[in-house]
């Protein structure tokens, strides 16, 4: 299993954001995003996650069978600031919806129940989503990742509006996911508490320079 960028370039408006960018990861393997605000980390995961059109270069995965996919999107779950849910509809029927829209590739997946508990919230999914505090609501949007398997997590500041003991969780789910042979591709501001992670700083306007998380 392998994710690589080959010499990407984006451009939000008339600004060339980066160029020249690349990288590979392996099964089990993490890359974290880092640079001060408007460096270019959402863009980056956006233009992976096929959400945002790049100006050159290219992104693929290839899967333990060898095949390659151009389209990262549809083997990757995205997080991205916002969370994805509809505040009117229950947090049973929110992850009830992205089940039935993924689907389920070949991989670990858990029960909506499961997936609650996993994420610390048993018991209170039959509340409208738009009840629940911000750091339940990033609870139950990171809940989604755990519903129906995808090998790649392109996660965007994931661990906004959590407390301590959300933070722990997170990384501890991450790092179950990168056992298995997940790859992550996260942007953060601040260290997720994973281990062994590459570290790529990004600068912004087509400057980017890469090393090693400390
Ligand atoms: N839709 C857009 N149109 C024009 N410029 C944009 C657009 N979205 C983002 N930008 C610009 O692109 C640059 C990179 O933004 P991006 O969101 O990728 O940064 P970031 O590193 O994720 O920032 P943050 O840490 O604040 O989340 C910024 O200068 C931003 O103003």
């Amino acid at each position: 299993m392998h994710l690589e960028a080959a010499n990407l370039a984006a451009r939000r408006g008339e600004d060339l954001i980066f160029e020249g960018l690349s990288f590979g990861l392996e099964a089990g393997q993490a890359l974290v995003l880092t640079g001060k605000n408007g460096s270019g980390k959402s863009t980056l995961l956006r233009v992976v996650a096929g959400l945002l059109r790049q100006e050159r270069g290219t992104v693929s995965f290839t899967d333990s069978h060898g095949d390659t996919h151009k389209r990262v999107g549809e083997i990757s779950h995205y997080l991205g600031h916002r969370n994805a849910m509809k505040s009117e509809l229950t947090v049973a029927e929110n992850l009830e919806f992205w089940r039935r829209f993924l689907g389920q590739m070949h991989g670990p997946s858990v029960s909506i129940d499961e997936a609650a508990a996993a994420v610390g919230l048993e018991g209170i999914t039959h509340l409208p989503f738009g009840y629940l505090s911000a750091g339940q609501q990033r609870r139950f949007a990171f809940a989604k990742l755990l519903i129906a398997y995808r090998p790649v997590w392109i996660l965007d500041e994931p661990t906004a509006a959590l407390d301590t003991s959300g933070d722990r969780l997170f990384a501890e789910l991450i790092e179950a996911h990168r056992r298995n042979g997940g790859i992550v591709l996260a942007a953060t501001h601040q260290p997720l508490g994973l281990e062994g992670v590459q570290e790529l700083r990004m600068t912004g306007f087509a400057h980017a320079g890469s090393g090693v998380w400390a």
